[in-house]
């Protein structure tokens, strides 16, 4: 199959960086703030350097945008993160030494072009600090489109509201090849799909826990408008994409808070989530209807909100946006 070498590394890297998540948030992260005052921990940190590593060992030529960089754990303040930072590496890659891990954060510096990764270590860095949800999130992009897209999301459970099921969840597509979900431990994936329109148990929406990241009232009022009367779910990081791809959400709006109007959606935050749900049979655009640009840049200064949906209630939420 197409890409299944490229599926393999991500999803092995994923679950080793899932890995070294899971051990740092039971042990109750310190969070760092970075230069846009926003947290960052030693588990992003240690997430990115795994899997950078393992991108850079099979695909040497592949560059990587990654939202994190080693700048400030190469600073003599930040000398003892550095240090957590390794030793959770040297769990998984025993002879990694320190410079070592600061190389592999930083290949993930590097720019959009034909062929490249995107890598988000932990997004929902939030959630994660709170013990709730966050996913590793890894795309590969190539000549603009997204070819393949893992997402780990390690306490996600198989029924997202009720928290049933198996806990910890890989959501995998290849571009035409549908999408999938693998529970941690498993060896045997399962292929997902949207919800249908005429589920009413399911047709619900998400959003973020993190209200400053959205339009609440906005969103509440524009799902209303588009059939959806139940109260949103709300769901830190990604992990909303994998709701709507596993049919147990309908939508997922995301529009510019009142209080960040100029504010632009970075790739990572969204490439690996978008395939998966598109393979599920969904249908990922800006508020205004229009694609998301890939390989523009690591910002996607063309494109304002996010709107996610099964696909038949999209073009309703369009036109609810009216604009
Ligand atoms: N004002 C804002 N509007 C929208 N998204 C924002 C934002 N400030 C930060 N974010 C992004 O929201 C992401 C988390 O998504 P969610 O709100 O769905 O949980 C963050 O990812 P990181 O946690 O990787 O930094 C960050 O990139
Ligand atoms: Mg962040
Ligand atoms: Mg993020
Ligand atoms: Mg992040």
């Amino acid at each position: 199959m197409a890409y299944e070498a490229e599926l393999q590394v991500a999803m092995a890297a994923t679950l080793a960086a899932a890995k070294l998540c899971q051990k740092v948030q039971a042990e109750i992260p310190k969070a760092l703030e970075k230069k846009d005052r926003t947290p960052v921990t030693i588990a992003d940190y240690g997430s990115q350097a795994l899997i950078c590593r393992a991108i850079a060992a099979a695909f040497p030529n592949d560059a990587i945008v990654g939202e994190e960089d080693a700048v400030a754990l190469r600073s003599a303040e930040q000398a003892d993160t550095l240090v957590h930072v390794a030793q959770q590496v040297r769990e998984l890659v025993p002879d990694a030494g320190t410079q070592d891990v600061l190389n592999w954060i930083d290949r993930g510096n590097g720019t959009v072009g034909d062929r490249f990764w995107t890598l988000d270590p932990i997004d929902g860095t939030k959630g994660f600090l709170r013990g709730e949800q966050y996913a590793i999130a890894l795309a590969l992009v190539e000549a603009g489109e997204i070819k393949v897209g893992v997402l780990g999301c390690p306490n996600l459970t198989e029924d997202i509201e009720t928290g049933a099921g198996t806990r910890g969840l890989l959501f995998l597509a290849v571009r035409g090849k549908g999408a999938q979900l693998l529970p941690f431990g498993s060896q045997a994936a399962r292929p997902i799909r949207v919800v249908d329109p005429d589920d009413a148990a399911n047709l619900r929406f998400v959003e973020s826990v993190e209200s400053a990241h959205g339009d609440p009232a906005r969103q509440a009022a524009i799902a209303k408008a588009a059939g959806i009367a139940s109260p949103s779910l709300r769901i830190d990081s990604q992990c909303k994409y994998g709701a709507v791809a596993s049919g147990q959400a309908a939508l997922y709006l995301r529009l510019p808070s009142p209080k960040t109007p100029g504010y632009r959606e970075n790739i990572w935050d969204h490439a690996a989530g978008a395939i998966v749900v598109e393979e599920a049979g969904g249908r990922v655009t800006d508020m205004f209807g229009e694609p998301l640009e890939w390989h523009k840049g690591a910002k996607m200064l063309n494109n304002q909100g996010v709107v996610v949906s099964n696909g038949p209630i999209h073009d309703a939420v369009i036109s609810a946006l009216g604009i």
